[in-house]
């Protein structure tokens, strides 16, 4: 008997036909004006899977506090962020669709989408609706799962395709931290400024995530613990997203070669009164300062693409707070942004999925 034909794991046979590429990240207003930031601040959190609580709760919340309070304190942060063209994870985004659809060829059409605002996931998908696609591919802009940001891009996702008459095949990338590229991509990033500069210690901070989220995540209710859970990644956990982070940390730690004790991973940019993931960062921030820590690193591995997150929370805010705590030199390593690493990862996703 003849051998079956095996596929290789690592070279799909591509469908006939064009295949769509849709690229999502988060979102970003559509300019750093106060009305602009309210409505994006309002359909960002007005989403169910980002502030988990009932509608009625959700809606006094954001309409009550949230829009009229903390859309004008944003909106100053967004203006610091604004360069000329715009919101820099939005013209990354653009730059990143282009540079995949040139490495890509006619075979393909890439899309950028932003889960919440502009532009829009449904504008992507009626496009490849109108080409009569044979396939679409959703890459989430998130390297680590979690329902607040994946998860609710596969659900806008399939909300728009469900009353299609021919649904195409649609796959979606989970996760993307343990791509060798995408690991390269940070490890090449830091060794810029760890070849310059001898760092007393490395942060790695991801945006955290209210832990209720992580505790409805575990469908066997007994993994994570919010501690030593977190330190191995298996099968039981790997949707955990705190796990996800310390995974993407060791894996950029084996690679930096950098010893114990001499690293740690945080998280940032907490929202609320109830606890997000621990340790906090601006907590470790403060202790690095207390234990006569003269000179960080951070690394921001939950983005892609520079953004609030990195450029002010991080680069501006936490170098503050760093300072004040004793500290005397800060430096956050920039995102992948448009970086050739980072091209190669998606291409990588693109003929794998
Ligand atoms: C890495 C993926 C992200 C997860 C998970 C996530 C969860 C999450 N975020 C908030 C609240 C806010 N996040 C904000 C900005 C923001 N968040 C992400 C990514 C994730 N968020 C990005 C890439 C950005 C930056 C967008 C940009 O325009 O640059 C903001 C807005 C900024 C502000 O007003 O401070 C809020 C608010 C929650 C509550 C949450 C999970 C429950
Ligand atoms: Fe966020
Ligand atoms: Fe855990």
């Amino acid at each position: 008997m003849e051998a079956p034909v095996v596929q290789s794991p690592t070279a799909r046979v591509k469908a006939p036909g064009k295949t769509g590429v849709l690229l999502v990240n988060l979102g970003t207003p559509d300019s750093p004006s106060v009305p602009d930031v309210r409505k994006y601040l309002r359909e960002f959190l007005m989403d169910g899977r980002v502030i988990d609580i009932p509608y009625i709760q959700r809606f006094f919340l954001i309409n009550g506090i949230i829009a009229p309070f903390r859309a004008p304190k944003s909106a100053k942060v967004y203006k610091e962020l604004w360069t000329e063209t715009g919101s820099p994870l939005k013209y990354y985004g653009h730059v990143v669709e282009r540079e995949l659809q040139k490495e890509l060829g006619s075979e393909y059409v890439v899309k950028l989408a932003m889960r919440y605002q502009n532009p829009s996931i449904k504008a992507g998908l009626d496009e490849f609706q109108q080409q009569g696609l044979t396939e679409i591919i959703v890459i989430p802009f998130f390297p680590q799962y979690a329902s607040a940001s994946t998860g609710s891009v596969y659900e806008l996702v399939m909300d728009n395709v469900k009353n299609w008459q021919v649904i195409p095949a649609v796959r979606f990338i989970n996760r993307f931290l343990e791509h060798p590229k995408f690991i390269e991509g940070f490890v090449r990033l830091g060794r810029k400024y760890m070849d310059a500069y001898d760092y007393d210690h490395i942060i790695f901070s991801y945006h955290g995530l209210p832990e209720r989220q992580i505790t409805k995540g575990d469908v066997t209710h007994s993994v994570c613990q919010f501690g030593s859970c977190c330190e191995s990644f298996h099968a039981m956990n790997q949707h955990c997203y705190r796990a996800q982070c310390f995974e993407t940390t060791r894996l950029l730690v084996r690679e930096l070669g950098i010893p114990e004790g001499k690293y740690t991973t945080s998280f940032q940019s907490r929202l609320g009164r109830t606890p997000w993931i621990k340790p906090y960062t601006d907590d470790v921030i403060r202790e690095l300062g207390a234990k006569g820590v003269q000179s960080v690193l951070a690394f921001s591995p939950s983005f892609v693409a520079d953004c609030l997150e990195t450029t002010i929370e991080i680069g501006v805010e936490y170098k503050e707070l760093f300072e004040e705590s004793g500290g005397k030199h800060w430096q956050l390593v920039e995102s992948l942004n448009d970086s050739p690493l980072w091209i190669e990862t998606l291409v990588d996703l693109v003929k794998t999925a």
